[in-house]
């Protein structure tokens, strides 16, 4: 039973294994993100939905990054980043960008134009955040970006795509 899962887990009586972790975590409704940087390091990019915003002043977010990552080395090198948050319409991009695909055929997908920073801005993104990495820190497999958020691109009629339950959810209506 689910429940007995629950209480159990909350008496501290047994570790929490990955597979139960990352089920838990599935029910997590999150925003889906396309994470790009550029720069003397070169081009690359990667979904993202481990996002959050951390505090307006200094406007900062963070985005966890699994260090095996082949953008990790490239995003941590430049030590800047955009932030592209997906429409409802862009669930085939984050597949591109969060499996194994060249970098070259990932942006080859879209339409890109280039931020304060120098990185790939989404066209058709609900929002873009161009920042740069003020600090990092190494939890287990991933590194948390903190990034100082530079510029906004807002585009405020789209619909927001939504990743919850290891499916893909639009998320109608403009606010
Ligand atoms: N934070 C991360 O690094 C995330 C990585 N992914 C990657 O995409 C694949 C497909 O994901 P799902 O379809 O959601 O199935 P899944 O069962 O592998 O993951 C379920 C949930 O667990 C969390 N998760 C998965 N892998 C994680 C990791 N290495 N570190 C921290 N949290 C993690 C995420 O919240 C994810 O939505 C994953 O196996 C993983 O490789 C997906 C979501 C978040
Ligand atoms: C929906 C979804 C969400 C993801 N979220 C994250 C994330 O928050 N952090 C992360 O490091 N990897 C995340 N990933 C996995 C990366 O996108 C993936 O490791 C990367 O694109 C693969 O990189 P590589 O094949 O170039 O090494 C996610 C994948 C998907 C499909």
């Amino acid at each position: 039973m689910q429940l007995a899962q629950c209480e159990t887990t909350s008496q501290f009586s047994a570790p929490v294994i990955r597979e139960d972790y990352r089920d838990a975590m599935a029910r997590l409704a999150a925003a889906v993100n396309i994470i790009t940087t550029d720069g003397p390091s070169g081009r690359a990019g990667f979904t993202a939905t481990a996002v959050c915003s951390v505090t307006d002043e200094p406007p900062t977010l963070l985005v966890c990054l699994n260090r095996s990552a082949s953008a990790h080395p490239i995003v941590t090198a430049n030590g800047q980043l955009c932030v592209n948050t997906l429409a409802g319409a862009q669930r085939d991009l984050s597949n591109l960008f969060g499996g194994k695909t060249p970098m070259a055929e990932r942006f080859a997908a879209a339409q890109w134009s280039v931020g304060a920073t120098g990185s790939p801005l989404l066209d058709g993104a609900t929002v873009s955040f161009d920042c740069r990495i003020s600090h990092s820190a190494s939890v287990g497999t991933h590194d948390i970006l903190y990034c100082e958020v530079l510029a906004v691109y807002r585009r405020d009629s789209s619909d927001a795509l939504v990743y919850f339950g290891r499916n893909y959810h639009g998320l109608p209506g403009a606010v």
